[in-house]
């Protein structure tokens, strides 16, 4: 993985633009989500744990908005269900790109992984197969919002019994004190992993317009909506936190 670290807002712009999966980003990003997302590395390994509980044989599982497969890989070293294979789904041509390589790489390392697919497309657009377990992880955020429902009721369509969502987001919260304590708080996490004030403020105009968060209790009852049966949140770092959801 890059190690290159991010300081793509360190130096005053001109005028911010709108937040892109892009080539730069691509360059920093294993750097970029760890320092701006409290418990990052925690989701992504338990993921795979979480996910070994839910494979079913001969069945997919789903990555979607993989990035550069953080999750695919904590898929590929947990999940040892028979028949399983992986499905990583971008459409950011950059990400795919160099996740495809980091793929590539691992697969010539170690012969018993679960096979991959690492799909360039729309999430919005995709035609699901069966689906033991699929991943979002901080990728609804980014989702047009009006569009969140319908995509939730085609996974829970597509998930088999004995399978689960695992849904990650930053959370926003209806109670605007906690709201404004859990914003802070980020901020001084953000601080303490080395981003300055420019950096910070810079990086929150360029997503303003582009991630759109929710509340816990707007997850909640959209994925009732969808079809879920149970929804159990299983993580939550501050403003960021993992779900469960049970078709
Ligand atoms: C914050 S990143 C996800 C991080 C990644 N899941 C991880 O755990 O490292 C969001 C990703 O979703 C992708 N994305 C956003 N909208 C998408 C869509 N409609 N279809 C496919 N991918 C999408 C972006 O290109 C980006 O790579
Ligand atoms: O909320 C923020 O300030 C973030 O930087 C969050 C977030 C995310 O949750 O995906 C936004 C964009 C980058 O992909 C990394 C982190």
């Amino acid at each position: 993985m890059s190690k290159e670290p991010d300081r793509l807002f360190a130096q005053p712009l001109p005028q911010v633009p709108d937040f892109a999966f892009n080539e730069d980003v691509v360059r920093v990003f294993p750097d970029m989500i760890k320092r701006s997302v409290p418990g990052y590395p925690t989701i992504v390994e338990n993921l795979g744990v979480l996910a070994a509980q839910f494979a079913q044989p001969n069945s997919v599982l789903y990555d979607l908005g993989s990035s550069l497969g953080a999750v695919t890989q904590a898929l590929r070293r947990h999940v040892r269900t028979d028949g399983c294979r992986v499905i990583a789904v971008d459409n950011s041509a950059a990400m795919v790109e160099r996740c495809r390589e980091y793929l590539n790489g691992q697969d010539s390392m170690f012969q018993e992984l679960l096979p991959v697919e690492v799909v360039e497309g729309d999430i919005l657009a995709l035609q699901f197969a069966p689906a033991s377990v699929v991943a979002l992880n901080f990728t609804l955020q980014f989702i047009a919002p009006e569009e969140r429902l319908a995509l939730l009721g085609r996974i829970r369509q597509s998930l088999l019994p004995g399978g689960a969502l695992i849904l990650s987001e930053k959370l926003r919260f209806n109670d605007l004190e906690e709201h404004a304590l859990l914003t802070d708080l980020h901020i001084a996490f953000k601080r303490a992993n080395g981003y300055s004030e420019l950096e910070i403020a810079q990086k929150r105009s360029a997503i303003e317009n582009v991630m759109k968060p929710d509340s816990l209790e707007e997850h909640r009852e959209r994925l009732l909506a969808a079809g879920f049966s149970k929804v159990v949140p299983w993580f939550q770092c501050l403003n960021f936190a993992s779900l469960i959801a049970l078709p």
